[in-house]
């Protein structure tokens, strides 16, 4: 309902509004900026200095040293902070040791990164399903994930990173209660600064297809993630999700995938004002990159016109792995 009537034509003929560039500028509801940006960056432990994903045309992994070199660019190009996600080599297990080793991966690109480029804020996937050997965000016991033993392991792991000088955990795993969890464990440690990004309202979801490649998950994943990751037949279960997530201790909130889960973002966003971010998955990137590369898509305006999108629906930003590339768009 509009909160007036409008004139009928001929007195009102909104195309006025449109004539030209400069009218159209001036009276735009929405505006979207590099400082809107979340670039997310794969990291490994390999040899190579960047590798590409095959899956994600345009996306590499990324050694410590790269990573270092990528968050002085999102300096340069005036993105706020990147989020690292890791593919690593070596041994993996049930419980995912690997996540809490103080001297592992993400830990050693989170001090790369704190060395080359102080000013970026640096955002941290806490989850297990890089580290296990069943690919899944949780500890398995008879083929099922247990929710309760997994919160000592993320609680350890969000405190392992923001110990490495994570300025934000991101839980990503959808276990109930491991935000409370990772809170009393920051609190706990001296870490009552850290911010906690909670991966609130996540979709089990074909568009994280890409980024299981990109990981190295996808082979050794078992079974699909539908007994923790939300149903996507569902919109008022992602607001209670985000209840929970505030009451217990989370600065901001996040939903996943993004543009076909915007009418979830538009409503999260209007019922909590609280910020809440929207991430542009890794099979939503690849499924426009096919797309452009057929000559289907004009590159720069889809890129633009979907992240706009975001802002549009009340995302206070977007993790998007064309951020660099938007960022240059944007004029920065
Ligand atoms: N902890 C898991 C995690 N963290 C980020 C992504 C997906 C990111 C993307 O698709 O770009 C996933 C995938 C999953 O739940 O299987
Ligand atoms: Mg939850």
């Amino acid at each position: 309902m509009l909160p007036f009537q409008p004139a009928p034509f001929p007195l009102a003929r909104p195309r006025r509004l449109r004539s030209s560039p400069w009218i159209r500028r001036l009276v735009a509801e929405t505006m979207l900026t590099p400082a809107d940006l979340i670039w997310p960056l794969i990291v490994h432990d390999g040899a190579e200095d960047r590798a590409p994903v095959a899956s994600m045309p345009g996306v590499f992994r990324l050694s410590p040293k790269a990573a270092a070199r990528a968050a002085v660019e999102a300096r340069d190009l005036g993105i706020p902070a990147v989020a690292l996600f890791p593919n690593v080599g070596g041994e993996k297990d049930n419980v995912g040791t690997g996540a809490t080793d103080p001297d592992g991966l993400i830990p050693d690109v989170i001090r790369a990164i704190k060395d080359a480029a102080p000013e970026i804020g640096v955002i941290t996937d806490v989850a297990l399903d890089c580290y296990t050997d069943h690919g899944h965000d949780g500890v398995m016991e008879d083929g099922r994930i247990v929710n309760d033993a997994t919160l000592e392991r993320l609680a350890e792991q969000a405190f392992i990173h923001a110990h490495a000088g994570a300025d934000v955990v991101a839980p990503s795993d959808m276990m109930d209660g491991r935000i409370q969890a990772v809170r009393e464990a920051l609190e706990a440690n001296g870490f009552q600064d850290t911010l906690i990004l909670a991966y609130a309202a996540k979709y089990a979801s074909c568009f994280y297809g890409p980024y299981r490649d990109a990981v190295g998950s996808s082979k050794s994943l078992t079974g699909d993630k539908k007994t923790y990751q939300m149903d996507y037949a569902n919109a008022d279960e992602a607001l209670k999700e985000v209840a929970m997530d505030l009451s217990e201790g989370a600065d901001a909130v996040m939903v996943k995938p993004g543009t076909p889960y915007l009418d979830v973002v538009r409503r999260v966003s209007e019922t909590f004002r609280v910020p809440t971010f929207a991430y542009q998955v890794s099979g939503e990137y690849a499924m426009m990159r096919a797309s452009i590369a057929n000559g289907w898509l004009d590159e720069d305006r889809a890129i633009l016109e979907t992240l706009h999108g975001f802002k549009r629906a009340g995302a206070a930003g977007v993790l998007t792995y064309f951020a660099p590339q938007a960022a240059r768009l944007l004029g920065a």
